[in-house]
């Protein structure tokens, strides 16, 4: 009787914890986030636009609302720069991506659809709707909207658009009760149904169900949609721009192409690529196909290898986001082939150029420059090479040969000037500042922003301390693991902090920002030196008189949720509460399922792990992977852990979490796993990141006060 009443005490408790703890969740969830900026010139000198494209949580819905709020810009005499908002922002429904013109004058919105609906082009000028063109499916797909295939671009007259977008897609076989019928039968009776074809490789984690990114080129006045061709069926591409033409030369694409046939890996098989920037990608260039009337003319007039595809960074594993300066004299491009080389996920970037002619021919022989190389390890603070996540599409300063961009440097996210005639590296955010600057756009030479160590840890207080004890902690663990938690603002970290959590989150050896040297240092070593860079870092934050050392709750995902649930096994003592998001428990599990089994490889036994990746495993690696996961220690561990998991996840397939969930339940360990059956690897559909985040709070306040 007692037990039971306890029990309802308890359960009272943890109701009232999620009734006030939502409210707080829902002040940070409503937090509008900038999505992209753009500016104008205007006629006055000292005046341009800006439009700024943000997004905010629709919980209801469960989608994010888009929305555009413009404003003034005006430079004053001493040179300080004001905003001058619109009262309102205007909502984007149904918009999946905005790109205005070159010269601003007109404003190309792509609305894609859903159940085979057509593609909606509109071409709005400043007062009206101008065009509207739908692409049925017939022709091409969705456009691609994800960042990374993403491209759209308007030539520099503004009369055509090239962009990347599903391949159509293939014919599936019919059948009816006699069995197969033949291609182009037009019987339509009502006995027969459609197959569901060969199965087609997609690019793993948040492209599934996705056709092949294929160049397409539209002419805005006649709607006119042709596919680019030259391009060999195994090339995925994308981040398409136009060439810099000379008025009556031929116009060029430049494009980024990744084969799904070759790498090193040597296997027909797209891998995941979401966070991966080891696949061997290159620039291409290939005419753009010519519109009616000309087209049947200009074909006529034209050799054969007028239209070849030319590869232009044959010299380099990997190359891409191409953009060419304002003059067009020179085309500059980010490489990820420290990654490629070593197969390690993420590396550290380097940066090139090539010199461009805009009136002969591009040629696959162009010579590539060094402008920024990779920085292996950075002395006493200096620069540590690069980290972009993107670069603008304008990013030039007025001299033409300044670009900016923003990278990550230890644990902050800065502004870089970098000259790309001589490779000239500044950084432009200030030195002394804590703060991550990421660049939205510029104006003119005006940058808009929003606001010996080998790995660093940002301790984030809760500023509630009662007669000098510490509140709890929270240990935030990034995944990839070559990734980084920056010093920017987190909504779900503010939230962790505003229920009275201090922070410590730590860029344990691997992360990005500190170097390749200390980067490659990791794989091989994970679930040892990882988790030992995450020990010395609470032990060091105990010294200190920041941690209480018996309240200290540890909060992670993917290869964070692997460092997690590895901290909790090999540290059973240690820590009150713990919570994984998609977490790797079980790397002799994931390899047979994810879509990268190849990190698998490298990250258990070293970049030699490139070499032995294969499909089909020996018992020898599967030995290793299991020793070297969570799953090993299982059997030590006694703290209460919460799962949240995605049932889409590609990347690390919700067997990986159930498996172990399942098996600390066996042992009678105190486990709570939620299952969100339409989330993929990040779960951050805003009803899902809504729900995960409150049951983690709720979850720490139980077992970790
Ligand atoms: C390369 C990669 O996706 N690794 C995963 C195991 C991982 O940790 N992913 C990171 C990006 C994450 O935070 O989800």
């Amino acid at each position: 009787m007692a037990q039971k009443e306890a029990l309802a005490v308890s359960d009272a408790t943890v109701e009232e914890e999620y009734a006030s703890q939502s409210k707080l969740l829902l002040e940070f969830i409503n937090i509008p986030s900038i999505d992209k900026a753009w500016t104008f010139k205007s006629d006055k000198g000292n005046v341009s636009q800006a439009m700024v494209s943000i997004s905010q949580a629709n919980l209801l819905a469960n989608k994010k609302r888009k929305y555009i709020l413009s404003a003034h810009i005006s430079e004053e005499s001493n040179h300080s720069v004001s905003f001058q908002w619109a009262t309102f922002p205007v909502e984007m429904a149904g918009v999946s991506v905005i790109v205005p013109s070159p010269s601003g004058s007109k404003l190309l919105l792509v609305k894609n659809q859903e159940n085979g609906l057509p593609t909606q082009f509109e071409i709005w000028s400043s007062s009206q709707l101008q065009k509207e063109i739908h692409i049925p499916q017939s022709i091409h797909g969705s456009v691609y909207t994800d960042g990374w295939f993403e491209g759209i671009s308007w030539n520099s007259n503004e009369t055509r658009v090239a962009y990347v977008a599903e391949e159509p897609s293939q014919s599936k076989p019919v059948f009816d009760g006699s069995g197969y019928k033949k291609e182009g039968s037009v019987d339509k009776d009502c006995g027969s149904w459609k197959g569901q074809g060969d199965w087609e490789e997609t690019w793993g984690e948040t492209y599934s169900g996705k056709r092949q990114p294929a160049l397409f080129v539209i002419d805005i006045y006649s709607g006119d949609v042709r596919a680019v061709e030259g391009i060999e069926k195994s090339l995925s591409v994308g981040q398409v721009v136009w060439a810099p033409s000379t008025q009556g030369s031929h116009q060029y694409l430049v494009f980024v192409g990744w084969s799904s046939e070759t790498g090193p890996q040597k296997v027909a098989r797209k891998l995941g690529i979401k966070y991966c920037y080891n696949r061997p990608c290159a620039l291409y260039t290939i005419r753009a196909p010519v519109h009616e009337p000309e087209a049947e003319l200009s074909l006529k007039n034209n050799a054969a290898e007028d239209f070849a595809l030319v590869n232009l960074t044959q010299g380099i594993s990997s190359a891409f986001f191409p953009v060419f300066s304002l003059d067009g004299k020179f085309l500059v491009f980010l490489s990820a082939k420290s990654a490629v080389d070593t197969g390690v996920h993420c590396a550290t970037e380097s940066l090139h150029r090539i010199d461009w002619s805009i009136d002969g021919k591009p040629c696959p022989s162009s010579n590539i420059v060094d402008l920024v190389p990779v920085v292996m390890c950075a002395e006493d603070g200096a620069f540590p090479g690069l980290y972009c996540s993107s670069l603008l599409n304008k990013p030039w300063l007025s001299d033409g040969c300044t670009m900016i961009l923003s990278s990550v440097w230890g644990s902050i996210r800065v502004i870089l000037s970098v000259d790309v005639l001589s490779g000239k590296v500044s950084r432009i955010s200030p030195a002394d500042s804590c703060s991550s600057w990421n660049v939205l756009t510029l104006d003119g030479d005006n940058i808009i922003a929003g606001a010996k160590n080998p790995f660093e840890a940002i301790y984030v207080s809760s500023n509630s301390q009662e007669h000098g004890s510490c509140n709890p902690v929270i240990v935030i663990l990034h995944g990839g693991p070559h990734s980084v938690s920056v010093t920017s603002f987190s909504k779900p970290l503010a939230f962790l902090s505003s229920i009275g959590y201090n922070l410590l989150i730590v860029n344990y050896r691997g992360s990005l920002g500190f170097g390749e040297e200390a980067l490659q240092s990791l794989p091989g070593k994970v679930g040892s030196q990882d988790v030992s860079d995450v020990l010395t870092a609470i032990d060091h934050a105990i010294e200190m008189g920041l941690v209480d050392p018996s309240k200290i709750a540890v909060l992670g995902g993917s290869h964070g949720g692997f460092l997690t649930t590895h901290l909790i096994g090999q540290e059973p003592d240690r820590f009150a509460a713990a919570a994984a998001r998609n977490p790797v428990c079980n790397l002799a599990l994931m390899t047979g399922t994810t879509d990268i089994p190849d990190w698998c490889f490298v990250e258990a036994c070293g970049t030699e792990g490139k070499n032995y990746f294969t499909e089909a495993p020996l018992v020898e690696h599967i030995n290793l992977f299991y020793s070297k996961s969570p799953v090993s220690y299982l059997s030590k561990v006694k703290t209460p852990t919460l799962f949240l998991l995605g049932a889409q996840d590609l990347r690390v397939p919700v067997s990986n979490g159930l498996q172990y969930a399942r098996a600390l339940k066996e042992k009678g360990t105190k486990v709570k796993i939620i299952v969100f059956p339409n989330d993929v690897h990040a779960i951050d559909r805003p009803q899902s990141d809504f729900e995960s985040f409150l049951n983690i709070g709720v979850w720490f306040k139980k077992y970790c006060k």
